[in-house]
């Protein structure tokens, strides 16, 4: 695997290995895996998965100033370069592209790119707009440099896949989206690169989010479908737990637009809450599994 910090470089790597061609599965296709680093089991089951679709996987790892609105939150990221080349090689990265600050935004920089719509609701509204400007500036940054054919992406970050969906169609980008489902560890916590800052108390304490979504999707899979009776399951779980929610809110899975009254057809569940320092989310499709469906 190579290690490259420059635009210049990286082109210069793709453009040869294009030129060698790739394997009969796989063409040439370049696969584009963006991350913020401190690379988890999730992280590597997008690599891995890019891996099997493509010749090239590039993974990124580049902790984005732009999309921060807590500059504590910033300074507190996770950062394990190291290990994190180690872990991206063996799940079949090619390429790690690891640019500095300067390399993505050099002095002048002025462009924002930004998606309406999907982004004014949960994260958009409790992060503020320039979270979300943040990651539609880079990812498209990142597709310009890489020119991937496609993309992974995690759904543990379930509005971003719904934004990230949004520009590539509004662009016409020649990209494949991909979205894998979120891994967990053993006891149903979402992996995130920040649970390593949660002390073994809130790491206790942070099951009350897989809690909450498993009570929540018990009740849609009792058949209630009052959105008030859903959403107070989840609330009553974190409640009994000492955790307080920002939001626990359902949307319509590709609008993020709010659900009203009664859901129908599917919707998803999504929280966030703050577990000491630390602001976590998750999130559950609300659907019959393919085992659950009748015949
Ligand atoms: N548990 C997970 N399962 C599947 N994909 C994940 C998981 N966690 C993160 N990802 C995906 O990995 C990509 C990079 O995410 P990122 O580097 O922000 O990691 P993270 O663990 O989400 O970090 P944090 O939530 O602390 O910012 C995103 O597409 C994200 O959705
Ligand atoms: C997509 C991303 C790498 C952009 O910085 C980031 O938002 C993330 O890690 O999910
Ligand atoms: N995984 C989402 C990136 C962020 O929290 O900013």
């Amino acid at each position: 695997m190579r290690t490259l910090t420059t635009v210049a470089d990286l082109r210069r790597h793709l453009a040869e290995r294009r030129a060698r061609g790739g394997s009969a599965l796989t063409g040439s296709a370049v696969a584009l895996v963006p991350t913020m680093g401190a690379l988890h089991e999730g992280h590597l089951s997008l690599i891995r998965a890019a891996a099997a679709e493509a010749d090239t996987v590039v993974v990124s790892v580049f902790v984005n100033p732009l999309q921060f609105d807590d500059q504590l939150d910033l300074a507190r990221y996770p950062r394990d370069l190291d290990h994190d080349a180690e872990l991206a090689a063996a799940a079949g990265a090619a390429v790690l592209f690891t640019p500095d600050v300067r390399e993505m935004y050099p002095p002048g920089f002025a462009t924002t790119i930004s998606v309406a719509g999907v982004t004014d609701t949960l994260e958009g509204e409790h992060r503020g707009r320039a979270h979300f400007d943040g990651v539609t500036t880079v990812v498209a940054k990142l597709f310009a440099m890489v020119g991937p054919e496609m993309a992974y992406f995690g759904q543990k970050d379930a509005q971003q896949v719904a934004v990230i969906r949004r520009l590539v169609a509004d662009l016409n980008l020649p990209i494949l989206i991909k979205v894998l489902p979120t891994i967990r560890e053993p006891d149903g916590l979402a992996m995130s690169s920040r649970n390593v800052r949660l002390s073994i108390v809130e790491r206790n304490r942070a099951l009350a989010l897989p809690a909450a979504l498993a009570a929540a999707r018990e009740c849609w899979l009792a058949g209630r479908r009052d959105v008030g009776e859903i959403i107070g399951a989840a609330k009553k779980v974190l409640a009994d737990r000492g955790v307080q929610p920002e939001y626990v809110a359902l949307v319509d899975p590709h609008t993020f637009a709010p659900v009203w009254g009664d859901t129908a057809g599917v919707v998803l569940l999504a929280l966030a809450a703050p577990v000491g320092q630390v602001r976590l989310i998750d999130n559950v499709l609300l659907q019959r599994e393919p085992s659950e469906r009748k015949a």
